[in-house]
């Protein structure tokens, strides 16, 4: 089985994707990772991130095994990740590796969880689950804060909120694969919600789709 799990930034879909894949014994890939990688790779061999050859080249070498130990949580590596996911030819080469994993992890048994911008649009458009997680930028910003700074107040808050809704728009707004729900996706608002209650109500989504 194949869980799509797509959404803005910050809006909790890496926490879900994470849960649901252990819940389900399920393999696990963050795709944001992958185009982070890419632009963390970029940023350190000070690349112009408008260079589609250097960004095609930086994807087929990048280790996606070694993803998890790498340090992608920067704003930096965020903006610039961004910035690179407007860039088709880098898109096709992750897309083709994303999906590798899925079929993958599909051919060993089990399956994978998948979690991004385009999961149920274009990487996986088959998945047995589609869920789009999503909650108001504010709540969104406010995570987001918490998370790389402990508070969610003050100059950094503030211009955190700003990148973010940048980001959003750029990730919306782009010609190639732009961030939106699947046809057959599941939105789950997550504003109001704990991560648990995001998770249980994911889970119900995902036995209810099994059982049908
Ligand atoms: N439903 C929720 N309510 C409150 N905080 C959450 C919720 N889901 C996730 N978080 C927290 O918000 C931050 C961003 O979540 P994350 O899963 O990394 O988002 P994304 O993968 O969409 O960028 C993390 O610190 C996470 O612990
Ligand atoms: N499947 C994906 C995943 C990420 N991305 C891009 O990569 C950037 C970083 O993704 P991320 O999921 O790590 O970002 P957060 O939501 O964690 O902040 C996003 O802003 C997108 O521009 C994408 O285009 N397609």
């Amino acid at each position: 089985m194949i869980i799509a799990v797509d959404g803005p930034a910050a809006s909790g879909k890496g926490t879900l994707a994470r849960r649901l894949a252990g819940h389900f014994g399920l393999a696990y890939l963050d795709t944001g990772r992958t185009y982070r990688g890419v632009a963390a790779a970029m940023l350190a061999a000070a690349a112009d991130l408008e260079d589609a050859h250097a960004a095609v080249r930086a994807a087929h070498d990048l280790d996606f095994e070694g993803l998890g130990t790498l340090e992608l949580g920067t704003q930096e590596i965020g903006e610039g990740a961004s910035r690179l996911a407007v860039i088709p030819e880098l898109r096709a080469v992750l897309v083709k590796r994303q999906r590798g994993f899925a079929e993958e992890a599909l051919a060993a048994g089990s399956g994978a969880v998948l979690d991004g911008r385009d999961i149920g649009t274009v990487v996986c458009p088959d998945a047995a689950v589609k869920l789009f997680v999503t909650a108001s930028a504010q709540e969104r910003a406010r995570r987001r804060a918490l998370e790389l700074y402990g508070e969610a107040e003050g100059p950094r808050y503030r211009d955190l909120v700003e990148a973010l809704e940048l980001r959003d728009r750029r990730d919306r707004e782009r010609a190639a694969s732009p961030l939106r729900p699947a046809d057959d996706a599941h939105v789950l608002d997550t504003t109001h919600l704990s991560a648990d209650e995001a998770f249980f109500a994911a889970v119900r989504l995902v036995d209810k789709a099994l059982a049908a």
